[in-house]
């Protein structure tokens, strides 16, 4: 009988509202999921579901109305900025739909910026796979650009190669792929596919794109703030198919 897989994040009863009586909105209502040691999760479902929500507050970024949240053993619901800093800068990375990158730093600088904050310099292994990063999302002629001398999509990827580059457990990415054409895309998938199944590494992706999904070893769909199917690795046909019902029904 195989093991069941340890998790390497979860949330219990998550519920987040924003706005006040009369303009109260449930962003998530009561979700309890968990993400698996080392597998390719997708998270799909309409726009207004939750998914970005979700993401924020399981990786430390946003906190929660109501409900507990954990990385690996560690509660982060109730951790102080402190802990939560050091706990994300050592074990996640986060690429966001804003890319988030340093106007003032090169391309390698703010693929860099994790080791930075972290007040170390990446070692020879590590220089190497910041290397096959830059090369793998095709940035080796962008190095000594700045972000605003880059395109949508190239921007994208150096926060890809940012998120990826100190190998961390748990990897959160929200719409990696929105500005890339589709054989950038299929790069950056085959990237995350590798970081999980190479490396190990766990990663959690908030997608549209159901070819983008069906990368995935397992995909879960939110709709209005719940999780309301947790399915195996399925073709972008099947995925697309459960994408438009659930857009039928909301
Ligand atoms: N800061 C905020 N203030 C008020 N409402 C918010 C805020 N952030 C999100 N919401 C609302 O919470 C709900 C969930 O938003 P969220 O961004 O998590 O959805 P999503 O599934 O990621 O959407 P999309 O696919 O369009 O990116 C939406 O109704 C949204 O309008």
């Amino acid at each position: 009988m195989s093991q069941p897989l340890r998790a390497i994040a979860r949330v219990e009863q998550l519920s987040k509202h924003y706005g006040s009586e009369q303009a109260r909105v449930t962003a998530l209502d009561a979700v309890t999921l968990s993400f698996a040691a080392g597998q390719f999760t997708a998270v799909m479902g309409p726009s207004g579901s939750g998914k970005s929500t979700l993401m924020h507050i399981a990786a430390g970024l946003d906190s929660a109305s109501s409900g507990r949240a954990w990385i690996g053993s560690t509660e982060i619901t109730g951790l102080g900025d402190d802990e939560l800093t050091v706990l994300r800068r050592r074990e996640v990375g986060f690429v966001f739909q804003s890319f988030n990158l340093v106007p003032t730093l090169d391309v390698r600088g703010n693929i860099l910026l994790p080791f930075d904050l972290d007040g170390r310099t990446p070692t020879a292994a590590e220089t190497a796979w910041i290397d096959e990063l830059i090369a793998r999302l095709g940035l080796r002629d962008r190095t000594a650009h700045r972000p605003h001398e880059l395109s949508g999509g190239q921007k994208q990827r150096v926060a890809i190669a940012r998120a990826l580059a100190t190998r961390p457990t748990l990897v959160f990415a929200d719409e990696p792929t929105g500005a890339l054409d589709s054989a950038t895309s299929r790069d950056v998938l085959r990237l995350l596919q590798d970081a999980s199944r190479d490396f190990g590494q766990s990663i959690a992706m908030v997608t549209h794109d159901p070819v983008a999904a069906a990368h995935a070893d397992r995909v879960l769909f939110l709709a209005d703030g719940r999780l309301v199917r947790d399915s195996g690795p399925a073709s972008a046909a099947e995925l697309s198919g459960i994408v438009l019902g659930l857009e039928d029904a909301s």
